[in-house]
């Protein structure tokens, strides 16, 4: 561990926070009555002078009736908050002690005992419960089960019972039989009847004749089929559906021992709910043998022989607690509103959305509700370029369904004041808390700067790990965002790949700012390794090449005509898509569809191929293509057809088809602006002064660094120039592909129709920080609008590379200047006052675009070129494009040209090639194949 005052295991200090009603619940349970009055507020209701009567606004006052004593509440505006005050009256009244309102296992094990009697009495069968329904349901099963009720359910459904239970020994927690022998042994000091099995119980007496006739008058019994699912305890079954058929008057859970293979519903053993936090779907298993065994000696210490049991390690998984042999996986059950049986349909698809929603990636899979097609974005770049649910909700999500605490956000306020070291202060998250799920708008004041750091602690409040991001924020939101996503994307690559070691595990914690604890995370997510084994997602790593490999079969529906639109990093691509799943020879089954989905480019936030098929698509244009069949669950959760789709992914030979059209691009802000407020747009502006430049110099080779998707290249090429040799160089792989695509159109096309001098075209994939021989000492360097896409160091680096190794005859640096944002942000907010996202991102970012690393106002770019090329033997002039010269604040896109200072520079010859050719074009090649097609 990286933290020097790490101790072994770092404890929250426990506090133990009991709301007032919540102590007086526990003191008196349902002997503590309620009742709120409405009272007209008639204090300050007139107006002195004023001969009018108001409504007055309404208060509450609340009466709290207890065995010894009532008590009355404040005036309240609200009916909770007089609840509240007069709860609070009575705990001074009677003296009770809040910190000593946790019972003793003794005080406990005494109150477990009035509350059975109390559960068996008269007075209960007569109130609404989720146990209520068990108790009437339990009078009409025959012959020896006659009114006998199980345990498990007794302590499952009551929460007094639990809590009490949990009192005696916390360890029910993960292991829900150990509450069996508690009940049991306060059982024995009620007169109660206790099953032969000893694993159901009912009272003694009968119950008065028209309790008993009340059941009997009741309807003739409704049979339903519920679809619920078989979790079998071997991973090597797989998890089948199956039909629950239950009756109205039948007891459901006897029909789920049948199905376990037991005699009756005490021998069945429920889990807590799993899925959705309201959701009342529950893993059943059965009673292991060994267990039913030791119940029945009265040791009342912990029962089953965990060796004899076979964990299964699904449905463990799921619920979080210890679950042995077969499960069933449904959603069936008594509520708190009726004693009717209440039921949802569980499917096959419904266990793998549980499963999936598990991880980072599946809880923003189904936010999205694109399962086949989404994936966590590795950045929250801006709060409106993100889609689906935010990464601080994901977060607690996923707190929730791995059952560790909610996390601690802890945002904190960099206060940088003029000759002091920075100070950070903590701020109050409570504010944000309130303000929209964390989307707090608070913009920190000049100069502030927001950071935000989070930990996870289990449930027993064990530090699990923390994230401590140095990046700072403009906004509160933002930085928790941030913190948020890195743990999700740490956490993310672990379930990708469960069997990852410690060592790199660390490691790839360190990067992002995150500190763990292997012992305490490891035991958390024990049991995700043998769940979310090999291959468990459309692994990345698998697709990556996937995406124009050669299994990929392309249709595409129109001309090969680009759109001029570029799919750059930062762009929103909308497109529209159906998956299929393909068997056999004419087996088509639909997946997934999606009318309109929209995704951000560059952050991973769709699998890899469909990436870099939509990078290389124009607006409207449709293509299909197939990928290799990887993740089943994805699949089983996306599939609506599960059984059909289970049958033929088991068939094998599957492989999915991907439909995709893209609808539209809606390009960064900064070519937005770029775009909207120039005329013409900036990037033209840009072009024509490097087009003049070559004039002026007859240029005959030019290489472009950082050429992105060609777009300097491909307008160059609409003009007779003297250039005969031209290359670019750039680190993106899919704007290279998207570059060799639009300039072999129009080159061959150019050449065809005998309008292009151009003989040699060649792209490489490479970083312009390191030198390549093979484009040395060209006639004219360009490179626009790329060193702010860079961090600052490697800019300086570079100047450095280029006008030492590189050597152009000429250099056109162009970047944005950082003092013309003002003029910019004001006329994008003005102009679009009407949308809010626009107007917040303007604010957000002090730069013009999210992946710039800086920006330069005129004197830091006139700096870095004039040391530059005093240093290179280079002379430089400045210029710029948008903006007048001479008048403030400058151009918005200031331009540096570097000259060599004489021909006397080093040759280099037989250096290393570093880079990789992309595309190699040359017009002579091209006539040897004109020749040979005549
Ligand atoms: C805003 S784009 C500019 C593209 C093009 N010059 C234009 O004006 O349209 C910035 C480009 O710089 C590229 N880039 C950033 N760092 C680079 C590096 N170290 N080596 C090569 N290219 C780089 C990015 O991949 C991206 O294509
Ligand atoms: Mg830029």
């Amino acid at each position: 561990m990286g933290s020097q005052e790490t101790p072994a295991v770092a404890l929250k200090k426990k506090t133990v926070t009991l709301t007032p009603k919540a102590i007086i619940h526990q003191k008196f349970g349902v002997n503590a009555v309620y009742k709120v009055e409405e009272v007209q507020n008639s204090d300050g209701n007139g107006c002195p002078g004023l001969n009018l009567s108001r409504k007055g606004s309404c208060l509450f006052r609340c009466s709290l009736q207890l065995p010894e004593v009532t008590v009355v509440s404040e005036l309240c505006k609200k009916k909770k908050d007089a609840e509240h005050s007069a709860a609070e009256k009575a705990i001074e009244k009677l003296g009770i002690n809040p910190t000593l309102s946790i019972p003793t296992a003794q005080e406990a094990r005494d109150e477990v005992v009035g509350r059975l009697s109390y559960l068996f009495s008269d007075a209960f069968y007569t109130t609404v419960h989720p146990l209520s329904g068990h108790f009437r349901v339990a009078l009409l099963r025959k012959d020896h089960l006659y009114g006998y009720v199980p345990v498990s359910v007794l302590s499952l459904f009551d929460s007094k019972l639990i809590n009490l239970c949990k009192c005696i020994n916390p360890e029910i927690e993960s292991k829900p039989w150990l509450v069996v022998p508690l009940i049991l042994e306060a059982a024995a000091r009620v007169p109660l009847l206790i099953s032969e099995n000893h694993l159901s119980m009912r009272r003694p007496s009968p119950y008065p004749p028209e309790v008993v006739e009340a059941i009997d008058n009741s309807n003739l019994p409704e049979r339903t089929c519920i679809k619920a699912v078989r979790v079998p305890c071997s991973s090597d079954k797989i998890v089948e559906p199956l039909l629950l058929n239950v009756s109205t008057n039948g007891y459901y859970l006897d029909v789920i021992a049948q199905e376990l293979g037991v005699t009756d519903a005490s021998k069945v053993l429920i889990s807590r709910s799993v899925g959705k936090a309201s959701s009342e779907t529950r893993l059943y298993f059965s009673a292991p043998q060994s267990y039913m065994l030791n119940v029945s000696s009265d040791s009342g210490e912990e029962v089953l022989n965990e060796q004899e049991g076979t964990l299964n390690t699904r449905a463990s998984y799921l619920s979080g607690q210890d679950i042995y042999g077969d499960a069933i996986l449904a959603f069936i059950g008594y509520t708190w509103k009726s004693t009717d049986i209440s039921y949802e349909d569980v499917s096959l698809r419904s266990y793998y959305r549980i499963l999936i929603n598990k991880t980072p990636d599946g809880v923003y899979k189904l936010s999205r509700e694109a399962i086949l097609a989404a994936e966590l974005p590795v950045a929250f770049t801006t709060r409106s370029n993100w889609r689906g649910s935010y990464p601080r909700d994901i977060l607690c999500t996923f707190c929730r369904q791995h059952r560790l605490s909610v996390p601690e956000i802890i945002p904190l306020e960099n206060l940088e004041v003029p000759g002091l070291h920075k100070k950070l202060k903590l701020t109050d998250s409570r504010e944000q808390e309130t303000n929209g799920g964390g989307l707090a708008e608070s913009v920190a004041g000049v100069g502030g700067t927001f950071k935000c750091e989070i930990k996870i602690f289990s449930r027993s409040q064990e530090l699990v790990l923390w994230c401590t991001p140095k990046k700072s924020f403009k906004k509160q939101s933002d930085a928790i965002q941030d913190a948020a996503l890195k743990i999700l994307t740490w956490l993310n690559n672990y379930f990708k790949n469960p069997k990852m070691s410690v060592e790199n595990l660390t490691a790839s914690a360190h990067e992002i700012d995150i500190q763990f604890y292997p012992q305490c995370f490891i035991k958390e997510f024990e049991l995700c390794q043998s769940v979310h084994n090999t291959s468990r997602l459309l692994s990345s790593d698998c697709l990556s090449n996937t995406g124009l490999s050669k299994s990929t079969i392309f249709s595409v529906n129109d001309s090969d005509h680009m759109s001029g639109i570029s799919l750059s990093t930062g762009s929103l691509a909308c497109i529209s898509y159906s998956i299929y799943l393909l068997a056999g020879e004419c087996m088509k089954e639909l997946l997934e569809r999606n009318e309109e989905f929209e995704f951000e480019i560059g952050v991973k936030a769709v699998f890899p191929h469909l990436e870099a098929v939509v990078t290389q698509m124009s607006v409207g244009q449709s293509i299909t293509y197939n990928v290799e069949v990887l993740a089943h669950d994805l699949i089983m959760a996306a599939a609506t057809d599960s059984e059909r789709i289970l049958s033929l992914l088991n068939s094998g030979g599957c492989s999915l088809e991907y439909s995709i059209t893209l609808l539209r691009v809606t390009e960064p802000l900064e070519e937005r602006m770029e775009q909207a407020l120039f005329s013409p747009p900036l990037s033209k502006q840009r072009v024509e002064f490097a087009l003049q430049q070559i004039r002026e110099s007859c240029a005959a080779s030019l290489i472009d660094f950082g050429c992105g998707s060609g777009s300097l290249l491909e307008s160059l090429l609409a003009y007779p120039t003297s250039l005969e040799k031209v290359v670019g160089v750039d680190i993106s792989q899919r704007s290279l592909a998207r570059a060799a695509k639009i300039l072999h159109t129009k080159l061959t096309t150019k050449t065809e129709a005998g309008s292009s001098q151009i003989k040699s075209a060649v792209l490489y994939d490479g970083s312009i920080t390191t030198f390549d021989s093979r484009v040395y000492g060209f006639d004219i360097g360009t490179c626009l609008e790329v060193i702010e896409h860079m961090e600052e160091d490697q800019a300086f680096l570079f100047g450095d590379v280029v006008l030492r190794f590189f050597c152009p005859k000429v250099l056109i640096v162009s970047t944005p200047n950082f003092e013309y944002n003002v003029i910019l942000h004001k006329s994008t907010v003005q102009g679009q006052e009407d949308d809010p996202d626009e107007k917040n991102q303007s604010q957000s970012s002090k730069f013009r675009n999210h992946d710039h690393k800086f920006e330069w106002t005129r004197e830091q770019f006139n700096d870095w070129a004039s040391k530059l090329a005093e240093k290179h033997n280079y002379s430089v002039t400045f210029s710029g494009v948008g903006g007048v010269d001479g008048v403030e604040p400058g151009y918005a896109s200031q331009i540096a040209v570097f000259r060599r200072g004489g021909d006397n520079f080093p040759e280099y010859v037989n250096i290393n090639h570093h880079y990789n050719v992309i595309w190699d074009w040359s017009s002579q090649q091209q006539f040897n194949m004109l020749k040979e097609l005549k």
